[in-house]
């Protein structure tokens, strides 16, 4: 464990409170275990507590939960039973809410005391709700029972370009191999502005888009359905706090409005990217959809498993320029089920740590120039390539732009065909625990007619 965030000094608020600053401190920790049964796989023991938003079934209303193991505790039905007894959050009518927007407008106070309210909660030495029968049965789901929707109302939603390999590589492709990297890339973490409307919950399948893509010889351009449908391994950034319009965020102050992570595909069609981009940017080739995992990993969560961010050189500009420069080691997977097969194949292996520019340098620049962040925005890290091969972080680069192809067993693939399921998973190992973020979950289907 390189960095300790500190632990805010509360004033002792009831119940849950009195023990909480002497055992359940800091970050994670082996010791700690709930009185809930967490299976030594489990993405979700105690030192996780991830939060997201649910339906317990399909007729009732959303709210907030946090999952615990295979269950998820229902935040609505704790808050309702008094069970928030902090200074900030008692009485709050936070988690009475269809997402988690008002809770991530509070802030990092806000967030580390249901943290420590929810870890003691949840204790197996903590009788409040393991010993209280009819609140543990209207607050606890099965979560193979409940619908996961999207936690946040997301206003808006920026990608970053922060993996060199993946920016090489694409670059070597796209614009050929002088110079793959563009000048500006090692001075700013390069962003295009994403559309906010079409980013959908795991599991939620992708219609394969329509689109132009380049003309051959003197023919009009292609119209269709996209031929080089792509996944991109992703995480994003979910802004707390934010800004005012014309005060930027200082670098150093960023991680206070980044209340977590979690896994993101951001699906590319390459054919209406590569004809459509020059000079603005993505567009349709990129706003079809877009898929996050439904649990918010916290950086609290993630503390434990931060790491020293890479050197960068030429050294960033001072605003840029971080006292603590932090990566996760946050190791990614992505799997392919190929359409009418019943398994499903690891096509690359990754990790967060490979990241050039750090969630908080990223979220310091979007600000620079005055831009407010609001809270729920969404800024994701670009595609995490690692240097080898096995670890790229698309199809595009997986397969060169298709003149390659991927194995499959049994079948092989260049781009993605109607019926292939992308899964990404990301976790998180701990001594003796994992914190993980479950899995980010598209099943492409055609497009229309
Ligand atoms: O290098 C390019 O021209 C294009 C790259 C991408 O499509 C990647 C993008 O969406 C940003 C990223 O995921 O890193
Ligand atoms: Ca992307
Ligand atoms: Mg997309």
């Amino acid at each position: 464990m390189l960095y300790h965030f500190s632990f805010p000094h509360y004033s002792l608020p009831p119940r849950l409170y009195h023990t909480v600053r002497r055992s359940f401190g800091n970050s994670a920790s082996m010791a700690l275990k709930s009185f809930i049964d967490v299976g030594p796989d489990s993405h979700f023991p105690i030192q996780n507590l991830p939060f997201g938003v649910f339906r317990p079934d399909s007729g009732s209303p959303a709210r907030p939960g946090v999952a615990i193991g295979d269950h998820v505790l229902d935040l609505s039905a704790v808050a309702s039973a008094g069970l928030f007894g902090g200074p900030i959050l008692a009485g709050s009518d936070c988690f009475h809410q269809p997402n988690l927007n008002k809770f991530l407008a509070l802030g990092r106070p806000a967030w580390r005391e249901a943290r420590t309210t929810l870890q003691k909660m949840l204790s197996s030495t903590e009788p409040v709700l393991r010993d209280n029968a009819e609140l543990k049965k209207k607050s606890l789901f099965p979560m193979d029972k409940v619908e996961m929707v999207l936690p946040i109302a997301i206003g808006d939603y920026t990608d970053f370009f922060s993996s060199m390999h993946h920016a090489k590589n694409c670059g070597t492709m796209f614009r050929g191999p002088q110079d793959p990297i563009p000048q500006n890339w090692f001075h700013l973490p390069i962003a295009y502005h994403g559309r906010a409307s079409s980013i959908v919950i795991s599991g939620t399948n992708i219609i394969r888009p329509r689109g132009q893509g380049y003309p051959s010889g003197n023919s009009p351009p292609y119209f269709g359905p996209s031929l080089k449908l792509d996944f991109e391994l992703e995480m994003a950034a979910v802004v707390g706090p934010g800004n005012e319009l014309g005060k930027p965020i200082d670098v150093n102050n960023a991680a206070d409005h980044i209340f977590g992570l979690v896994l993101m595909n951001d699906w590319s069609a390459r054919d209406i990217q590569a004809w459509e981009y020059v000079p603005l940017g993505p567009f349709l080739g990129k706003s079809f959809g877009t898929t996050v995992s439904p649990w918010i990993v916290t950086l609290e969560a993630l503390e434990a498993f931060a790491c020293k961010a890479p050197e960068q050189e030429p050294k960033p500009l001072p605003y840029l320029a971080e006292k603590v420069s932090k990566n996760y080691d946050i190791s990614l997977e992505v799997q392919i089920k190929p359409a009418g097969q019943k398994d499903s194949c690891i096509v690359t292996k990754s990790n967060f740590k490979n990241l050039y520019w750090t969630v908080t340098q990223q979220l310091a620049h979007h600000t620079i120039n005055g831009c407010n962040l609001r809270p729920g925005d969404l800024l994701g890290t670009g595609t995490i390539s690692g240097p080898e091969p096995e670890s790229r972080g698309c199809l595009l680069e997986l397969t060169w732009n298709g003149q390659n192809s991927l194995s499959l067993k049994g079948t092989s693939r260049k781009f993605l065909e109607d019926g292939d399921e992308v899964t990404i998973t990301g976790l998180c190992k701990g001594d003796g625990y994992t914190v993980g973020f479950g899995a980010c979950s598209g099943k492409v289907v055609p497009a229309p007619q």
